[in-house]
């Protein structure tokens, strides 16, 4: 495709593409016009805590469904098949506990966790990538709109306006996604045409067993490391966080995230039949005509070539590219206005108040809002940062994910399973966590051996199975049954692992150092503030035996037993007149100094 086959935008996809931004902004401003006016933090940063469990579950899929899953997933199922659909299994798990585990934790207290500020950049480029990939729109003046766009609604709206766009712009996000799809599968002739090309192609993946941590996608990293990666997204992340707390109850918030599993699959499975579509679509032609020259020549990611096969597909329907960008867009500001809230959320409560305390109400809120603004500030420069990687964006994101959120997840789980822990422990706990998953993440990046594939070989060669295409497979065996040693052995850890390896290696590091350093006294821990996962795990052994072990959360209420309903729950049951906060035992040292790491990356 040279320049001037440039597929241009019809005057319809400007339009669509110019209602998602109004509608969005009508939505920033409504919120900020209505209600309480977003003059308090409580109302800007949670929403006044009255949200039902409709639109916190919708805003909840939305999050981290950005325009790197709508592209990226169906980049992966085109490069390597339908394996990675399989993480659909991790969901049941991956949205129980949080439920049941972590929501009525947090329902007792006031915590914050963090989020990655590098994720945001990834997110704002994409679409805009794409956009400029497929109409020659300016690149930066895409990223600098989104981010603009975004920042100005988020602030102007607070938490109600975030959670608002997220369920009209998760609309967008399905209906763009159908779209192609149907129009796939017509092109293709029809769905049972589809299903016998991909089915040849090799396409469909049987459930693969190999117990290998290294090997990138079976049923055990996906599965059971996808858990981990799902906790530490559902479970504890600051934007997932503060969607449950704004829910109206919390039997609200444990029915928002029952509610989005049946979402979460359905985005999933678009998102893979999308790979498959254009698998069946495209795969065996030569394309190589149709795409740009410049990408030609050099590392054409699956990522780019996902979006050059969709407006190809598309072209001819006007309007329907325009909705397709909009479907880009929506998710990915659906997920950067979570982080810009979010974010403003974390440095408000674990660095401004601690180090003002005596600010008024008005004040704190003008912060906030300086707050969420200069977030939406940085994320440009973020995406620039993206510009600059040229790698899968699907593995970035969620490689993120498993670096920054296994070790929070650890340590959340410390303090709540753990009443042994103390804070020096939870604090060397974290680092040695972060450092592991820095150290293993980055050291993956120099050390890739499964980065980019050539991607038309592998389609080729799954489609022809004559002598010509079995050099080609040798070839490729041969590069992967090289089993890496030493080191290199751990780079490769699967990152599909990444969450589960920092999670435990906080804890089992936690722990030693909170033992060496004296362990926390069973009447020093808060009643209420452990959940008593080993006191139900060995409920056989007798009550004076789990006393020694200190499996049982001493005196006063467990979290099972009925607790303070009242004020959303945010207040912790005080009957014994102990006025602690879960976890904060350590929590807000640990976390202050994990912002401020955080924010600076
Ligand atoms: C995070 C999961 C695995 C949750 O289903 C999925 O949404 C995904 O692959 N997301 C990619 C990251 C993103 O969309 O930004
Ligand atoms: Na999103």
């Amino acid at each position: 495709m040279d320049p001037s086959d440039q597929k241009h935008f019809t005057a319809v996809d400007y339009v669509i593409f110019a209602v998602l931004l109004a509608a969005s902004m009508g939505i920033g401003l409504y919120h900020a016009l209505s209600g309480g006016r977003q003059r308090t933090t409580q109302e800007f940063l949670m929403a006044d805590r009255s949200m039902s469990c409709l639109p916190v579950s919708l805003s909840l899929i939305a999050s981290f469904q950005s325009a790197v899953a709508i592209i990226g997933v169906p980049a992966e199922i085109y490069t390597h098949g339908t394996q990675y659909w399989f993480i659909g299994c991790a969901y049941f798990l991956g949205l129980l506990i949080p439920a049941h585990v972590f929501i009525p934790v947090l329902y007792k207290l006031r915590l914050s966790s963090t989020y990655e500020v590098v994720y945001m950049g990834v997110c704002v480029y994409t679409p805009a990538f794409a956009l400029n990939a497929v109409t020659g729109f300016e690149l930066w003046g895409a990223v600098l709109a989104t981010g603009l766009a975004c920042t100005l609604y988020t602030t102007m709206g607070g938490l109600k306006a975030v959670i608002w766009t997220d369920v009209f712009q998760t609309a967008v996000m399905f209906a763009g996604q159908l779209a192609v799809i149907v129009v796939g599968v017509n092109q293709t002739g029809g769905a049972s045409e589809v299903w016998r090309k991909v089915w040849e192609g090799n396409r469909i993946s049987a459930l693969n067993l190999n117990p290998d941590p290294t090997e990138r996608h079976t049923f055990w990293t996906l599965g059971v490391g996808g858990v981990f990666l799902m906790l530490s997204l559902y479970g504890v992340n600051q934007a997932q966080v503060q969607r449950y707390l704004s829910a109206r109850t919390e039997k609200e918030a444990v029915r928002s995230c029952y509610m989005a599993f049946p979402s979460l699959q359905l985005s999933l499975a678009l998102s893979c039949v999308m790979g498959l579509v254009m698998f069946a679509r495209y795969c065996g032609e030569d394309h190589s005509a149709m795409l740009p020259t410049s990408s030609n020549q050099m590392n054409l990611t699956s990522d780019a070539m996902v979006i050059y096969f969709v407006m190809d597909m598309l072209e001819g329907f006007p309007g329907l590219p325009g909705l397709f960008v909009a479907c880009l867009f929506s998710a990915a500001l659906s997920t950067i206005s979570s982080a810009f809230n979010s974010l403003a959320t974390v440095t408000m409560e674990d660095l401004v108040k601690p180090h003002v305390p005596a600010m008024t109400e008005a004040r704190a809120t003008l912060v906030s809002k300086a707050l969420a603004m200069s977030y939406g500030l940085l994320c440009l420069a973020m995406a620039y940062l993206t510009h600059l990687m040229d790698v899968s964006v699907l593995n970035v994101a969620l490689k993120l994910f498993g670096m920054v959120g296994g070790p929070v997840l650890g340590l959340f789980c410390l303090g709540m399973f753990f009443p042994w822990a103390n804070p020096t422990g939870a604090m060397a706990g974290l680092g040695a966590g972060l450092a592991l998953s820095f150290w293993v993440g980055i050291g993956s990046i120099f050390n890739r051996s499964s980065g980019a594939r050539p991607l038309s070989a592998g389609c080729r060669a799954a489609l022809l199975s004559d002598n010509s295409t079995s050099a080609v497979h040798t070839a490729l065996d041969n590069l992967t049954l090289s089993k890496p040693s030493g080191l290199n052995r751990f780079y490769s850890l699967s990152y599909m692992w990444y969450s589960a390896f920092s999670c435990f290696a906080v804890i089992l590091i936690g722990l030693i150092i909170s033992f060496l350093t004296g362990p926390m006294k069973e009447e020093d821990v808060t009643p209420g503030t452990i959940y008593p996962v080993f006191g139900k795990l060995l409920c056989f052994l007798p009550e004076h035996l789990k006393k020694k072990l200190c499996c049982v959360t001493p005196r006063g209420p467990t979290l099972s037993a009925p607790r303070c309903k009242e004020g959303n729950g945010l207040v912790l049951a005080q009957e014994d007149g102990t006025s602690h906060e879960e976890l904060d035992r350590f929590l807000p040292e640990v976390q202050a100094a994990f912002v401020e790491h955080e924010t600076t990356v």
